[in-house]
């Protein structure tokens, strides 16, 4: 890299608007979407899509709801031209869509271009030329005013053609390609022209789009580029103002967001950004940005794996993982932090109201996705991601204590193995320490008496190192008797219970706190149909993992 850029880069001009409107609106409704996934995305990828691709991702634009598609280039080659005419006479447009074919501004391109589109119901001409300076000097080697005379010449040609198929209703778009390091005036003066010679209305409306070819500026400059434009075009009324972000800087959808805030009426973009170099502007992205704020983008993403899949399969480019709202890994939280405060919005999250989860801006189930996803757990986690999973899988709700106690082990699982811990691993873990303790105790069975005048009385058998023994215990409480069955040094300290499942496949989860002599409390857990006997085991599971952690024997907890 140079040590001074300035060498080699200029910065971009700003735009004199002092009075500016845009900073001060705000969206309210969505522009028209465009897509150009068959046309931008499409002349974008590594090997362009076969026609059975085009078709369906054609089917799926119309499915989410896109009213305009550009379906290709027909004049560039064969496969384009035979696409369009397929749509057309096998009638695969629906009545609410309107097809868009693109051309440069050459004679017999548009020739072959207005014929592919011929029998549509409605088909719209799109016709560029580039404007810019660099490529009147370096492409065209040419003046302004014969730039001018580009565009001029194309539309009066296409205006003569269309009218030879009056049974198509036809509309013009026109793009001053490179619009966006293009000097305003000539932008201006070259649309005025084309418009003096299509001559549109508000009710037949010709499209101006203003491409960023290359994206250059801050998305600011853009914003004040269009709405100079906005207001300094002849026949604005009879125009759609349509914007082409590209992703060069990254920041094709601010661009497209500020520019609809400064007059844009449409947006022309690819989903999940596809498109030459680093792509046109995702409308994805733009669309959902538009929910989040409570305004119906007119676009349906409700199931938007599936979406992706069939984009990635027709591309054959991967959607990144941290792809806005779409991407696998964006509706997931590794780190302890984000996961307690993600489990705490879902609990509290009232299912009719605003949605506040923390760290989420969006309802994932909106999107078809599934909260199963949303936490996972590494050795970033801390007690929330496993408690989530134990709660969403399996049922398991465990008291914060023990969340405390247990995420100790699954911290020690994802250290050693420097991997994602799944859920089913987790539930082994959990399972292991505090369900499968089986010795020295080991429950049996219980007969239990109660009368007010006596309280509890229990006879207990269990099997001490696999040998049984048959116990008698009273209490104030099944858990009281129990405990002084057993003759152990022990108190519960604390107690929860929950059923998991319910009917008669209903069982009990009971976690016990116990203090062994007057050492530290640690937790049991039992899981059985009947809630008592569930307590049984919790205490059981207390008292063995006290006698198997290191150096506790077992006279360490006599009464
Ligand atoms: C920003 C964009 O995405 S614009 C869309 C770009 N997409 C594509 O180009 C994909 C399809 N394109 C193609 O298949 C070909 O480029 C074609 C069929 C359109 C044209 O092919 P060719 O006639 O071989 O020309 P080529 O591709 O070399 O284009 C360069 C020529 O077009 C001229 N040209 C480029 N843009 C325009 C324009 N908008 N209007 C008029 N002439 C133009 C150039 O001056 C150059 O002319 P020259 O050969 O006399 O010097
Ligand atoms: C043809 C135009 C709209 C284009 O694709 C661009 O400028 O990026």
């Amino acid at each position: 890299m140079l040590k001074n850029p300035a060498t080699k880069y200029r910065p971009f001009a700003a735009v004199p608007l002092t009075d500016r409107q845009w900073p001060s609106r705000s969206i309210t409704r969505p522009p028209i979407w465009m897509s150009t996934d068959l046309r931008d995305g499409n002349q974008a990828l590594i090997e362009p899509m076969s026609p059975e691709k085009k078709l369906r991702f054609f089917e799926m634009l119309v499915k989410i709801g896109i009213k305009e598609i550009e379906v290709g280039f027909p004049s560039a080659s064969q496969t384009d031209f035979d696409f369009v005419r397929m749509l057309v006479e096998e009638n695969r447009i629906p009545e609410d869509v309107t097809i868009i074919v693109l051309t440069q501004a050459r004679d017999e391109l548009i020739r072959r271009t207005v014929e592919s589109a011929v029998g549509a119901k409605r088909a719209i001409v799109h016709v560029y030329n580039s404007v810019a300076p660099v490529f009147r000097r370096v492409v065209f080697n040419m003046e302004r005013d014969e730039i001018v005379q580009i565009a001029v010449k194309g539309t009066q040609l296409i205006k003569e053609l269309v009218a030879q198929h009056p049974q198509t209703q036809w509309g013009l778009e026109y793009s001053p390609e490179s619009f966006s390091t293009t000097e305003l005036d000539f932008s201006k003066q070259i649309v005025d022209a084309v418009s003096s010679v299509w001559q549109p209305t508000p009710q037949n409306p010709m499209i101006v789009n203003l491409p960023s070819t290359v994206e250059a500026s801050t998305p600011n400059v853009y914003a004040d580029q269009i709405e100079w434009m906005c207001r300094h075009l002849e026949r604005r009324e009879s125009l759609v103002i349509s914007v082409h972000p590209h992703n060069d800087r990254g920041t094709a959808v601010a661009a497209a967001e500020l520019a609809v805030m400064a007059g844009a009426d449409r947006v022309e973009g690819c989903l999940f950004g596809n498109g030459e170099r680093t792509g046109n502007v995702d409308l994805v992205t733009l669309a959902m940005n538009l929910y989040t704020q409570g305004i119906a983008p007119g676009l349906d993403f409700s199931d938007i794996d599936a979406v992706r899949q069939l984009v990635e399969e027709c591309n054959q480019l991967p959607v990144h993982p941290r792809h806005p709202y779409a991407g696998d890994l964006v509706f997931t939280a590794f780190s302890g932090s984000h996961q307690d405060a993600i489990k705490k919005g879902f609990a509290k999250q009232d299912k009719d109201g605003i949605w506040e989860v923390p760290y989420l801006p969006i309802d994932p189930a909106d999107l078809g996705r599934s909260y199963d996803a949303v936490i996972r757990v590494n050795s970033q986690s801390g007690k929330g991601g496993m408690a989530y999973l134990l709660a969403q899988e399996y049922g398991l709700e465990l008291p914060r204590r023990l969340q405390i106690e247990f995420s100790r082990a699954v911290q020690r699982m994802a250290d050693e193995t420097g991997r994602e811990v799944a859920a089913a691993s987790i539930h082994a873990l959990f399972s292991q320490e505090y369900l499968e303790q089986d010795t020295p105790y080991d429950y049996v069975s219980h007969r239990m008496v109660e009368d007010s005048a006596h309280g509890v009385q229990i006879d207990l058998n269990v099997a001490r190192h696999h040998v049984p023994q048959a116990l008698h215990g009273e209490g104030n409480g099944p858990i009281d008797a129990f405990v002084n069955a057993l003759g152990l040094d022990i108190r519960v300290m604390d107690y929860h219970e929950h059923a998991i499942g319910r009917g008669a496949d209903a069982r009990a989860a009971c976690y016990v706190e116990l203090r062994v002599g007057s050492g530290q409390t640690l937790f049991g857990v039992g899981i059985d149909s009947n809630i008592v006997t569930a307590s049984f085991r919790a205490v059981l599971s207390a008292v063995n993992r006290h006698m198997a952690a290191a150096g506790a024997g077992e006279a360490a907890i006599a009464a």
